[in-house]
């Protein structure tokens, strides 16, 4: 797959003298869903404003369709569609129109059946002739997706685009965001929602204090940093863990049940020697479970502290 943006060396420091990034390489896939992920104020924003044109680089280089950002930024704007995190959307214009306006911001010539196309992918078919006002939050936010596709963009940049909103709207909006990929789009969003990126991503990146941590195949990057939690019941109530099995990464949850967190990648991973210890101290298994741990768990062992 090619690289449809490239980011290099990539800085910016603001003039009140704070550094939001800290030369930054990326490159994002054609076609690919990137997630990027990180705490608040890690530079997110201000890396989707430099890719978009919209921020100046302080150092470094950003390539959209091989389109420089800054000496080329037309071309490379052409390219991209952001969905900014705040409903910014003149109240009482109609939607067709708030559409059709957006379009000619970037000097294409107006194309009905394209508008037309775009509505229907959003389930906005039926609000084209309705004012803004009228809708509902979930359907700003379809107008807001349908403002940034106006002008055909190969890029479709999310900024938390479920940000405060309820479970139903997100996993609509993961439904559209689908779409978009099946339609060629390569998406790039940010996200406070670790559930986000792994329902989501095909590759997620995490930022944190300016610096991008790591850029991974999602799959690969929860098999690589995976660990495993054996959970065992017992038909014993055991207030602590029991001082036999005091040599073990085990505790107690507030099930009663003891946990066993181990490296599931590993030659040995203690299992048999923990249960034939644990039948040792002379308890019984009622019941094991094994879970995988999530990838909030490796984003807090990366990053330290919790993404939201
Ligand atoms: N114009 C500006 N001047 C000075 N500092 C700024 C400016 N814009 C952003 N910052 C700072 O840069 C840092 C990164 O901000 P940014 O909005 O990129 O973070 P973020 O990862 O998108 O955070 P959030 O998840 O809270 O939106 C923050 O500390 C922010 O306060």
């Amino acid at each position: 797959m090619d690289d449809i943006v490239t980011v290099s060396g990539l800085g910016k420091r603001f003039a009140s003298g704070f550094t939001a990034l800290r030369s930054v390489d990326l490159s994002i896939r054609r076609g690919e869903i990137l997630a990027l992920l990180g705490p608040n104020g890690a530079g997110k924003t201000t890396l989707i404003s430099s890719i978009c044109g919209l921020t100046t680089p302080t150092s470094g280089e950003i390539r959209v369709g091989g389109h420089d950002v800054v000496h080329d930024y037309r071309k490379a704007r052409a390219l991209v569609g952001l969905v900014p995190q705040e409903i910014n959307l003149e109240p009482f214009e109609k939607v067709i129109n708030t559409v059709r306006f957006s379009r000619g911001l970037f000097g294409k010539p107006r194309n009905d059946a394209y508008i037309d196309e775009v509505l229907r992918k959003l389930s906005l078919s039926d609000k084209r002739e309705s004012k803004v006002i009228e809708l509902s939050g979930g359907m700003k936010r379809r107008v807001l997706i349908a403002k940034a596709l106006s002008h055909e963009p190969r890029v479709l940049f999310l900024d938390e685009p479920t940000a405060g909103v309820d479970v139903e709207l997100r996993k609509d909006m993961w439904r559209v965001v689908r779409a978009l990929k099946d339609d060629g789009v390569t998406v790039i969003l940010t996200t406070h929602y670790i559930e986000e990126a792994e329902e989501m991503a095909d590759r997620i990146a995490v930022i944190n204090d300016g610096e991008i941590l790591l850029v991974e195949e999602k799959a690969a990057l929860m098999r690589r940093m995976g660990q495993k939690q054996m959970i065992i019941e017992l038909q014993e109530d055991v207030t602590e863990v029991p001082p036999a099995l005091a040599g073990y990464d085990l505790h107690r949850n507030d099930d009663g049940d003891l946990v066993y967190t181990y490296d599931a990648k590993a030659d040995r991973t203690g299992i048999t020697r923990l249960l034939s210890d644990v039948a040792a101290a002379g308890l019984t298994l009622r019941d094991l479970q094994t879970r995988q741990s999530s990838l909030e768990d490796i984003f807090v062992g990366l990053v330290g502290k919790d993404p939201a």
